[in-house]
């Protein structure tokens, strides 16, 4: 599977402006790359502009469902729609979705885990379900968004249930980018499984962000990164095998003692 992801800049509260934008850069990225799947950041329709979320939230999760869905079909693709604002029962939660070639919805997950240092609480509703796996054309998968990546066991079920790749969509800030790198190698290695991320670049309400969106290998060789400023789209085209080889050759999964566990 040929697999792009978009590290984008993001602009603030003008969801029509960014869709626009995804639009162009599938077009661009099809015509140069012919992608299988493509993976968007988070929040890419409005950025992290929380006060003003109760005007810029999709409802119901339209009309970005409907858009991407659209795109799908016309270029072909599968998207993992990195995550958008979006109210549902009166709350906004920050929703991600995928769509397969077909415009069909395989998955929908609303981030678990509101960052305390944003206070996103005040303005966001964390999801109540837990993250599961999905399939894109027989394939496994994982799907986590940018704070949830540092909950561990958040992720080991997916790859008990033998998801393949982890895909994180994030506004991840520059301040912290020693912990988005490292924390993505560490549920790499750990879960044996490739690690894709989208994150953002540049700047909103003075917090930078990191960009180093990723392509980690199931042995936590990272086989693309992308810069920490500049609008990238970055692509690779994965062998599933590594997977099987390094669950063989270093079997942690069945050295696991869970009734030790607590
Ligand atoms: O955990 C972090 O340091 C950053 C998380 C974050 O910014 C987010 O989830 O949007």
């Amino acid at each position: 599977m040929k697999i792009s992801t978009y590290q984008m800049n993001i602009i603030p509260g003008q969801p029509e402006q960014n869709r626009n934008k995804v639009a162009d850069w599938i077009a661009k990225d099809c015509k140069k790359n012919q992608p299988d799947t493509i993976v968007l950041p988070e929040m890419w329709t409005t950025a992290y502009t929380l006060s003003q979320l109760d005007d810029l939230a999709d409802l119901d999760n339209q009309p970005t469902t409907s858009f991407l869905k659209e795109l799908a079909i016309k270029n072909n693709i599968n998207i993992i729609g990195g995550s958008f604002a979006n109210k549902k029962n009166g709350q906004i939660y920050n929703t991600s979705i995928v769509i397969n070639r077909k415009g069909e919805l395989v998955y929908e997950y609303d981030k678990i885990h509101l960052v305390p240092m944003l206070n996103e609480h005040h303005y966001l509703c964390g999801g109540e379900s837990a993250a599961k796996v999905f399939e894109l054309e027989g394939i496994k998968m994982g799907l986590i968004i940018c704070y949830d990546l540092r909950f561990p066991e958040l992720i080991r079920p997916l790859a008990l249930e033998e998801a393949e790749i982890l895909f994180i969509v994030a506004e991840w800030p520059s301040a912290r980018r020693h912990h988005w790198r490292t924390l993505q190698l560490a549920r790499a290695i750990e879960n044996q499984m490739f690690v894709i991320s989208s994150n953002r670049i540049g700047t909103y309400d003075n917090v930078n962000f990191s960009g180093n969106s990723m392509f980690i290998n199931p042995s936590g060789d990272i086989i693309k990164e992308g810069s920490n400023n500049e609008e990238e789209i970055l692509t690779t085209t994965l062998d599933f095998n590594e997977v099987k080889n390094m669950r063989q050759n270093v079997p942690v999964f069945s050295s696991r003692v869970p009734d030790l566990y607590m």
